[in-house]
């Protein structure tokens, strides 16, 4: 598979490169960051996956989030996908919580969603053999985290594939899509009405019999002005005491759900990522 490299810049010691390729999963072109620390000049180093909310690309972490200085102390590569396939020719939305940019992570079921809309299994399949291909990466060693609806994401292929994702972390995610209107209405239009789709789709459901001997770390600000509305962490909280699943939900008080709110805890959840993977 050939990747068209876009950009790149050295950052920290390492580089921040940006790339293109034809997906076979999505039927489209995908772009797609890595941040590669200083110490994969030498070999492969542990690999962090970082899915992100709605709106956004690759350049929104990359670019507001700091996470270059922290992975370089750490010597962990930073994969940044799209939040879902683009172009003329993939269906949208005019709003901003459905089509391009809310991809949540799944395999769309529903015309028209369903000829692009496979996020899942293009993270999970395509583009994790494309990094394992072209990048000093050590496969054996990796985590996964995200925001929002990335946060989410995070989760669940995290209690999907709890041996390929093994550290998991999240800043104001999602906790139950099936619960809250942005995941209803994504849930609804991707893969139907209710049903048990959506429970293999839903974090805290997933968590109640898919719970992991991972250590998982959330943040979110109380000041989030999403959190009573989409967030919701309390369900979450209860379903991984019920299960068993060791958690550490931190609530800040005064943040928001913007990057200055991630910026001021990522050095914390690489740190936790690199503990986990003892990189
Ligand atoms: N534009 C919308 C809100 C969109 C928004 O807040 N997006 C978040 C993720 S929300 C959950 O997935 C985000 O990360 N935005 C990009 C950024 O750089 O901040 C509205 O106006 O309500």
């Amino acid at each position: 598979m050939t990747l068209t490299p876009v950009s790149s810049w050295a950052s920290f010691g390492g580089t921040l490169s940006v790339h293109d390729h034809e997906s076979a999963v999505t039927g489209t072109t995908m772009r797609f960051a890595v941040y590669s620390p200083p110490q994969a000049k030498k070999g492969p180093v542990p690999v962090l996956w970082y899915l992100s909310g709605l709106t956004c690309t690759w350049a929104n972490v990359m670019e507001k989030s700091g996470l270059q200085r922290t992975a370089s102390e750490h010597g962990i590569m930073i994969i940044a996908p799209d939040t879902s396939p683009r172009g003329p020719d993939v269906p949208d939305d005019d709003a901003y919580d459905l089509g391009q940019g809310a991809g949540f992570y799944l395999t769309a079921t529903e015309a028209p969603w369903d000829k692009h809309y496979r996020m899942d299994q293009y993270i999970t399949r395509e583009l994790n053999a494309l990094v394992a291909a072209n990048f000093p990466a050590d496969m054996k060693r990796q985590g996964i985290f995200g925001h929002s609806m990335g946060g989410h994401g995070a989760l669940t292929l995290h209690f999907k594939y709890p041996d390929t994702y093994r550290s998991c972390s999240a800043f104001s995610p999602i906790t139950s899509p099936s619960r809250v209107p942005w995941g209803e209405k994504a849930f609804t239009a991707y893969i139907g009405p209710p049903s048990i789709a959506w429970e293999q789709y839903d974090a805290t459901e997933l968590v109640q019999t898919r719970q992991t001997d991972a250590h998982i770390l959330i943040d979110t600000g109380k000041a989030d002005q999403f959190l009573e509305t989409q967030l919701k962490p309390d369900i979450f909280i209860d379903a991984c005491e019920t299960s068993g699943q060791a958690l550490t939900y931190r609530m800040h008080e005064g943040y928001g759900h913007d990057y200055y709110f991630i910026a001021t805890f990522m050095s914390d959840h690489i740190a936790h990522h690199a503990k986990a993977l003892k990189a």
